[in-house]
């Protein structure tokens, strides 16, 4: 079925000093428009991979990537970016780190015009007073809300997100979810968020899609998460199937362990074989 983003038959290989590694392979997820999906998997698995490779940062090794009819050939301000850390410009203010891709959106906008659109942004994530303040000046938390200011302000397509909240202390993080969550609410952007957090995925995203161990990642199995919109969280982990989602969701995760260490034993035993045969 088309979907308004569609990953087909992805795969990424990457070239190292030992050879080609394919990291990514057959990788296949269709999003609606206005989705929210969270990958899920075990640390180095290819999320970010996978992740890049949509926002256009990553060369595609095999297969394709559509975006709204589009597909993918390299980076573009139909799809904003917020990574764990949201890499601005230090000297600059924070309205002007949101200027910088405002302007490359709106070339024709007048200024009053274009720094409106980043108010307006900036404000949605609590930082109404904080706009002329340099970035440097400002909480690893309030730089994060620039980010995601910067990244709606670009009107995109598509948000993508790599671990958006994991520098974040709980409070922030749980504040930050509730205004994302917020903003999309008036906004609808279909977005793609990588997590370590379940509980988060659970909290965000209308689907969990958990991918395989590397090498050779795919989509393992997807979740669909049924808790109404908006969400509250105190509902949602008062539903009354919260913690069986949860426990299937680190059930796969654990299955993905029990599975890599039985193959380490393998290997182990072949490289031991071997030896003793020499
Ligand atoms: N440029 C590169 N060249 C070679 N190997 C790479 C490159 N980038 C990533 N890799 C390898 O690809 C694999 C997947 O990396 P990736 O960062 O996509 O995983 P991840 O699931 O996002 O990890 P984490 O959860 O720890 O952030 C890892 O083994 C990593 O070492």
């Amino acid at each position: 079925m088309a979907g308004y983003v569609e990953m087909y038959r992805l795969g990424k290989t990457y070239d190292t000093p030992n050879g080609p590694a394919v990291i990514v392979e057959d990788f296949n997820l269709n999003m609606t428009l206005g989705e929210y999906v969270c990958l899920l998997g075990h640390s180095g698995c290819g999320k970010s991979t996978v992740l890049s490779m949509v926002a256009g940062l990553n060369p595609i090794s095999e297969g394709g990537i559509v975006v709204a009819n589009h597909e993918i050939e390299g980076p573009g301000p139909d799809r904003g970016v917020v990574f764990q850390s949201p890499c601005l410009m230090p000297w600059m203010t924070a309205m002007d780190n949101v200027m910088l891709g405002v302007n490359q959106v709106y070339p024709h906008g007048t200024k009053a015009e274009k720094r409106d659109i980043a108010a307006y942004y900036l404000t949605l994530v609590g930082l109404g007073s904080s706009l002329t303040k340099r970035a440097s000046e400002l909480s690893q938390g309030m730089q994060q809300r620039v980010g995601i200011a910067r990244a709606f302000a670009l009107k995109p397509k598509m948000l993508l997100l790599d671990e958006p909240f994991g520098m974040l202390d709980s409070l922030t993080r749980m504040e930050l979810q509730e205004i994302l969550l917020e903003i999309l609410s008036r906004d609808k952007i279909t977005t793609l968020m990588i997590t370590h957090d379940v509980d988060e995925a659970l909290f965000m995203s209308d689907r969990v899609v958990m991918m395989t161990n590397g090498p050779r990642a795919s989509v393992g199995k997807i979740f669909d998460v049924p808790f109404d919109r908006p969400r509250v969280r105190a509902d949602v982990i008062d539903h009354p199937d919260y913690y069986d989602y949860r426990a299937d969701m680190i059930g796969f995760l654990e299955e993905q362990d029990h599975k890599k260490m039985k193959e380490n034993a393998a290997k182990l035993e072949a490289a031991k074989e071997l030896q003793e045969q020499s």
